[in-house]
């Protein structure tokens, strides 16, 4: 079995875009916005870090096709301006996550991660890992990530199970990222971290829970157009300073819950984005809906009047 050379590989930390997907207003992929999202992030949000083809790119509503066209093209705009990107490879079928993740490492992304398929849906810790063991084979060089995102796949299967001797059947294993709310296990999950390993938190209302438990980064949606804010909060954690790390998380639950109220979704979050960034990355593919302009121009309003500065 072929081993990671690791010396040379950093720790996945800090915070990490979940990027939306560029459509055209027709539907199809916009790939000439890339560059200028990618710009966006770095000059703006101060974001250095992307989670590619995931829950906000709406990985699940594309072809295999479109996914490596992404995926491509975001490595490409990356190069020398971003310090990682994750390539989500994660599937129904287990082919199309193998054929991705050989995709990824073919054009050199950093590392990919992997949802659990939900349809037919792993009964227990053991068939996850097997699974995930299976996706990792056909990209065994690069750096191996779970997404445990309950919420939607409907697999509630302990982080803290799925770890248990999760190295020796994925070499390249180096983390998790944990899109739940279940603290209890993703605290518990600590106990059986290794050294190179992260465990990045991915509900961003809650990111300073995270923190507190341990977590080395987070993953999340807000990040592409509140980011400036969340570097801040961590920034302000690391130097001990609770007061305006809660200052700043209140803020976002504050918008959040605004949000909440009118209906977020990927649809509202994807519109937020243009409204905020400019960036033209058009509607989320159906079965998810356009948002309408009314709970935008709202969402906006409130946004502006709490981030004043992203
Ligand atoms: C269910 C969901 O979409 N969760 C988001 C969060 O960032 C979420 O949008 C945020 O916490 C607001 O609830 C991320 O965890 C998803 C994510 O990282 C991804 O797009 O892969």
């Amino acid at each position: 079995m072929e081993i990671m050379a690791s010396s040379s590989e950093k720790l996945l930390t800090g915070l990490v875009a979940a990027t939306f997907t560029p459509l055209t207003e027709e539907g199809e992929i916009n790939i000439k916005e890339i560059g200028p999202y990618v710009d966006y992030l770095t000059e703006r949000q101060g974001v250095t870090k992307i989670f590619v083809n995931g829950t906000t790119g709406e990985s699940m509503s594309l072809t295999v096709a479109e996914r490596k066209l992404l995926a491509e093209e975001w490595c490409k705009k990356a190069k020398g301006k971003m310090d990682h990107v994750v390539v989500h490879v994660g599937c129904m079928s287990l082919k199309d996550s193998q054929d991705l993740a050989l995709h990824a490492a073919q054009i050199e992304a950093d590392s990919i991660a992997v949802i659990s398929p939900s349809f037919f849906k792993p009964k227990n810790a053991h068939a996850l890992r097997s699974y995930l063991k299976a996706v990792a084979s056909a990209a065994p060089n690069l750096p191996f990530y779970y997404y445990h995102i309950p919420s939607i796949t409907g697999v509630n299967v302990l982080v803290r199970d799925l770890l248990v001797g999760i190295e020796e059947q994925i070499p390249s294993f180096r983390g998790v990222k944990f899109s739940g709310i279940d603290l209890m296990d993703f605290g518990l999950s600590f106990s059986l971290m290794k050294p190179n390993w992260s465990l990045l938190y991915g509900v961003d209302e809650q990111m300073l829970s995270g923190l507190v438990l341990g977590a080395d980064g987070a993953v999340g949606s807000t990040y592409n157009y509140v980011g400036c804010q969340f570097n801040k909060l961590l920034s302000a954690f690391e130097k001990g300073e609770l007061v305006e790390a809660r200052t700043i998380q209140f803020k976002l639950q504050d918008f959040l819950g605004s949000a909440m109220k009118l209906g977020f979704d990927v649809g509202v979050n994807k519109q937020l984005m243009v409204e905020v960034s400019g960036l033209s990355l058009g509607p989320p593919r159906l079965p998810l809906m356009p948002c309408h302009p009314d709970v935008a121009v709202s969402i906006k309003q409130k946004y502006k009047s709490i981030f004043p500065q992203c």
